[in-house]
């Protein structure tokens, strides 16, 4: 198994891309979704896209998010791809795609086999599948809840390419992980922080050593 992609998601400070960048992360997420603690507006996604240049890759994500949002995002962020992690159907991840040229990262929210089939629909339209833990339905963000699920689920993906693994990944589980799924990406946000929205550059470097190691 070759060495996974990283992304670190959820970057909203300087010192947190610094670390993903000498940490040689691939990418790293901007969140654009004001409920989460890891949002970021257009001054500040302009401010890290100044700073990261051409040194790391930058997803924007996005939750159900309108068009005008997602262009403000994108040329604020200067955005190499979008994360949509909300109801968005494959039509509208076609449409999404269409409209502003990027390549499109679906999340999948999973904690049955059948959303495992389910992300057949995106498969062929999204340019990855982000398989990741299904949050409660109650819960205020679909997404960055540090919950995991069955990776056994996954077995069926294992040797494909155009996926990623989220969800409660950490420096401490993400080798296993890794070894159980051959994850091409693997994803965190919660597992290398503090506090939610608190970023530690140690656990950001912690993670990567990890995950290159394993
Ligand atoms: O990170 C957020 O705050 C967030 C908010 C709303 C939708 C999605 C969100 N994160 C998406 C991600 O790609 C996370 O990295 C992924 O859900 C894994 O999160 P975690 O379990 O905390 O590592």
């Amino acid at each position: 198994m070759g060495a996974p992609l990283i992304k670190i998601c959820g970057i909203a400070t300087a010192e947190a891309l610094d670390a993903a960048i000498t940490s040689q992360a691939d990418f790293v997420g901007l969140v654009f979704f004001p409920p989460s603690p890891r949002h970021v507006d257009g001054h500040a996604a302009a401010a890290l896209a100044a700073r990261a240049g051409s040194r790391i890759r930058r997803v924007g994500l996005f939750v159900d998010a309108d068009d005008s949002t997602m262009a403000e995002g994108i040329a604020a962020g200067r955005l190499d791809a979008v994360q949509l992690h909300g109801e968005e159907t494959p039509a509208h991840v076609a449409q999404v795609k269409a409209r502003f040229g990027l390549p499109v990262w679906k999340a999948i929210p999973v904690s049955t086999a059948a959303d495992v089939v389910r992300a057949e629909d995106y498969r062929g339209v999204a340019d990855l599948l982000l398989f990741d833990a299904k949050t409660p339905k109650d819960a205020a963000l679909p997404g960055g809840m540090g919950l995991r699920f069955d990776w056994s689920l996954l077995a069926a993906q294992k040797g494909r390419s155009g996926w990623g693994l989220a969800g409660g990944l950490s420096p401490a589980n993400v080798a296993g992980a890794l070894h159980q799924t051959a994850a091409p990406l693997v994803d965190t946000s919660s597992g290398v922080e503090t506090a939610p929205g608190n970023k530690d550059p140690d656990l950001i470097r912690a993670f990567c050593e990890a995950a290159q190691g394993a």
